[in-house]
């Protein structure tokens, strides 16, 4: 069984309750086209970044030559913005987050999100954010690909302090596949949290799939066992 000495947060669907924002905008845009937007459609965009998540979301709808992908991504921020202070925090990330400080085991947050809309994400989380030894964004320029590919994380892996960890070590929580793909692109062990509408064939990769966050077993890594409070 692998060590593990430190844990990467994806953040969106992972730790904030923020996916359903993108769903409820993506929706509203595509009904203006008289399109409606799906979860097969949803799966491929989730995770990653906003210019890919563009691309794939104008041709998959059909829109090419319609709407460009920088106008969706225009008209999608405007919306989405007003939205995201509203994040909440999913169930099971304090005791978890808790969990590993009391641990020692020092965490990071790896998300695709530009670091404007993390901001806005986390205005009111600062605490959960100060728990964290660094965030990496997906507009940080250390990052040259995007999940799946596994650049983020292992630039989130190499931020830590010494002795910096090696993959193997490492944790990673996600909810996208192709934040688990990357994750194991990184050479990671990954704990999966899909979203219950997510096509179960697109949740089989991951060391271990969970309906949510408060079902993690830390035992399952080696790990004490939470304090029962
Ligand atoms: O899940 P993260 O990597 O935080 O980014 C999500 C964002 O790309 C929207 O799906
Ligand atoms: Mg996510």
């Amino acid at each position: 069984m692998r060590t593990i000495t430190h844990v990467l947060f994806d953040m969106d669907g992972l730790l904030l309750d923020t996916e359903k924002f993108y769903s409820v905008v993506q929706e509203k845009i595509l009904s203006g086209y008289g399109k409606s937007f799906t979860w097969s459609l949803k799966a491929k965009m989730m995770g990653k970044r906003a210019a890919e998540a563009a691309e794939i979301f104008v041709h998959d709808s059909g829109l090419e030559g319609i709407l460009s992908p920088r106008d969706f991504l225009t008209q999608r921020e405007a919306m989405l913005e007003v939205m995201f202070p509203e994040s909440q925090l999913l169930p099971g990330v304090e005791r978890l987050v808790g969990y590993f400080q009391s641990q020692g085991i020092p965490m990071a947050i790896a998300t695709s999100s530009h670091k404007r809309n993390f901001d806005l994400k986390t205005i009111n989380h600062k605490e959960l954010i100060s728990r964290m030894h660094h965030v990496v964004v997906g507009d940080d320029p250390d990052v040259k690909l995007g999940k799946p590919a596994p650049d983020i994380f292992l630039v989130a892996a190499s931020r830590f302090p010494d002795p910096k960890p090696r993959p193997e070590n490492v944790l990673v929580f996600e909810d996208a596949p192709t934040g688990v793909e990357a994750a194991q692109n990184a050479g990671m062990s990954v704990v999966m949290v899909p979203d219950p509408n997510l096509d179960k064939s697109l949740c089989d990769r991951a060391d271990i799939v969970l309906e949510t966050l408060e079902d993690f077993d830390p035992s399952t890594f080696g790990m004490p066992p939470f304090i029962k409070n």
